[in-house]
């Protein structure tokens, strides 16, 4: 684990000595778009645009599953990290981990290419310009709207998960969720003072608690369609029981404790194409073998038995 500073790469952790223990995840700073405009600086071009993700990290997992729903595969290429991120960083591995654009053998090595003077963390997901050999977006926020709206004149898929109509109330619950869920699991596992690590558990269970109400009267978190704010939560919920309540100590519940959450989690896993995006043992080994100062042994628990695939309630999803 590490990061670039003026360009020079050091393997150092996260640093909570200045935030009384807490985890503060930085901004990430490649923020352009893609366009439908072919005039724009990054027109939407079958081909053009890859991914680097990892299977293990719950941002760029978001954006694997909108490739899929909006049938972008044969547009938009991917390619996936080793699942350990050590002293180097997110590393490529022999095939398939491999890159398949430059051969690099670690990721800050893209970022360099995009930015030889980069500072700041090194992070998946990226979506790669393969013309302009640069970097698009290492947001993935960002990312999961251009492959929602500006590709579908290529696809002619018009699956909207970001609809004009309920984007207020879209971006409200990402909010909320955002903070004390997505981020609200780091929050708790990175802590590194005990107060710092209440103050995320007692905002994280609070949070599923008031989740759990809401999906007791609606089916999806904004009324009765599925949006992306279903999808930004559901990268988390899916991780929680096998990694989360033990590595990171976000123990008061499991998510199969929650008979809403469970129902709502089983769903989406059964979207059609969603589950070959959960790499369960991707994600297990990156969590427990990557985080030395949580985990020293490494050692990688070998339960819980989820069952994704067991009949849900929520009736026809997409
Ligand atoms: N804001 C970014 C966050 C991405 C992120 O933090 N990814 C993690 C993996 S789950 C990462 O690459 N961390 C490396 C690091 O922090 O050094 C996004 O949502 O795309």
């Amino acid at each position: 684990m590490g990061l670039l500073v003026d360009g020079k790469w050091h393997d150092k952790w996260y640093d909570t000595d200045s935030t009384g223990g807490r985890f503060e995840r930085s901004a990430a700073q490649f923020r352009n778009w893609i366009k439908a405009d072919p005039e724009a600086r990054f027109p939407a071009e079958s081909g053009r645009y890859h991914l680097y993700v990892s299977f293990a990290c719950p941002w760029a997992h978001r954006t694997l599953i909108m490739r899929k729903l909006k049938g972008l595969e044969d547009h938009i290429t991917v390619s996936v990290v080793e699942p350990l991120m050590l002293e180097n960083g997110w590393e490529f591995g022999d095939r398939p981990l491999h890159d398949p654009l430059y051969d690099h053998d670690y990721l800050y090595q893209l970022y360099l290419s995009a930015d030889p003077q980069y500072s700041g963390r090194v992070t998946v997901p990226v979506l790669w310009d393969k013309k302009q050999h640069t970097i698009v977006s290492n947001e993935s926020a960002d990312i999961i709207r251009m492959l929602n709206s500006e590709f579908d004149a290529l696809t002619g898929n018009s699956h909207d998960f970001y609809p004009a109509a309920q984007r207020d109330e879209i971006d409200t619950i990402n909010e909320t969720v955002y903070d004390n869920v997505n981020n609200g699991v780091y929050k708790c596992g990175f802590a590194t003072q005990q107060d710092a690590y209440e103050e995320a558990f007692d905002a994280l269970f609070a949070t599923l608690d008031v989740l759990e109400e809401r999906l007791s009267n609606q089916r999806f978190l904004v009324g009765d369609r599925l949006t992306e704010a279903d999808w930004r939560l559901f990268t988390t919920l899916v991780r929680f029981d096998a990694v989360y309540v033990g590595h990171f100590k976000t123990n008061a519940k499991r998510i199969v404790d929650y008979p809403q959450l469970w129902d709502y989690v089983k769903a989406l896993y059964q979207v059609e194409g969603v589950a070959e995006t959960v790499v369960m043992d991707h994600i297990k080994t990156h969590y427990y073998g990557s985080h030395g100062t949580i985990n020293p042994t490494g050692i990688v628990p070998k339960g819980p038995w989820l069952d994704f695939t067991a009949p849900h309630q929520r009736g026809e999803v997409l």
